[in-house]
């Protein structure tokens, strides 16, 4: 269903401070007014799906309901070919929590080493093709809600280069490219990424035109 986003304030229902920057990038050029779930405090709610749709509506309800606000929620990851789509609606779970400098947070570094560590054992001339796949829900505090999907070919590459970006992004060279997406300056990436090709998408449809 389709309901235009109008002067409404709209609540980005994520806990990732990366995330949550690319989305207020990709937002700024239409001026809507946006607010995190971590300035209301909203609680980070247990993702129980088994599908990037699922998680991503569960995100999104959970904080429209929360604020009586629309809500944008985003539901990631990046799917292995060699290991038939893993981790993929788990990627974050692949990394454990820690405390870092005093912070909880999560071990990307870890992450990306159990992906590599699984490609080592198929042996040295294994398929390193992967996707980035992201789902965008929005939801709205009487229930209504609306997806979109965003995908981005690539390698999976070892070990790890640049900086930029977050989790998953210096162990992914995206198709076409040489450098990681953490080595692409963020325009680069905005171009280019699965959740600019899923905002994209969300844009056509839910926004004033
Ligand atoms: O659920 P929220 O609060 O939005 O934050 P999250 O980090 O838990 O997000 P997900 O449940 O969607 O997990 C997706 C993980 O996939 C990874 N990921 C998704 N998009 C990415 C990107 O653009 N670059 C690098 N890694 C990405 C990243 O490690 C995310 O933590
Ligand atoms: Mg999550």
């Amino acid at each position: 269903m389709t309901r235009k986003l109008a002067g409404e304030r709209l609540v980005i229902a994520t806990h990732n401070a990366g995330k949550l920057k690319e989305i207020s990038a990709l937002l700024a050029p239409y001026g809507i007014d946006c607010v995190s779930a971590g300035e209301l405090g909203l609680p980070e709610p247990e993702e129980t799906g088994t599908t990037f749709v699922e998680n991503a509506l569960l995100k999104a309800h959970a904080a429209a309901k929360a604020a009586n606000l629309p809500a944008l929620a985003d539901d990631s990851g990046m799917s292995v070919t060699a290991l038939a789509g893993r981790p993929g609606v788990y990627t974050a779970d692949w990394a454990e929590r820690q405390w870092f400098e005093g912070e909880p947070g999560r071990d990307w570094f870890m992450a990306m080493g159990k992906v590599e560590g699984l490609l080592t054992q198929l042996g040295p001339d294994t398929d390193r093709s992967c996707w980035f796949s992201c789902v965008l829900a929005i939801a709205w505090p009487d229930g209504e809600s609306a997806v979109y999907e965003g995908r981005v070919e690539g390698q999976f590459t070892w070990p790890p280069r640049g900086t930029m970006g977050f989790g998953y992004d210096p162990a992914f060279v995206p198709a076409g490219h040489d450098e990681t997406f953490a080595e692409l300056p963020p325009e680069a990436k905005h171009r280019i990424s699965h959740r600019a090709d899923a905002f994209a998408k969300l844009v056509a449809e839910q926004f004033q035109q």
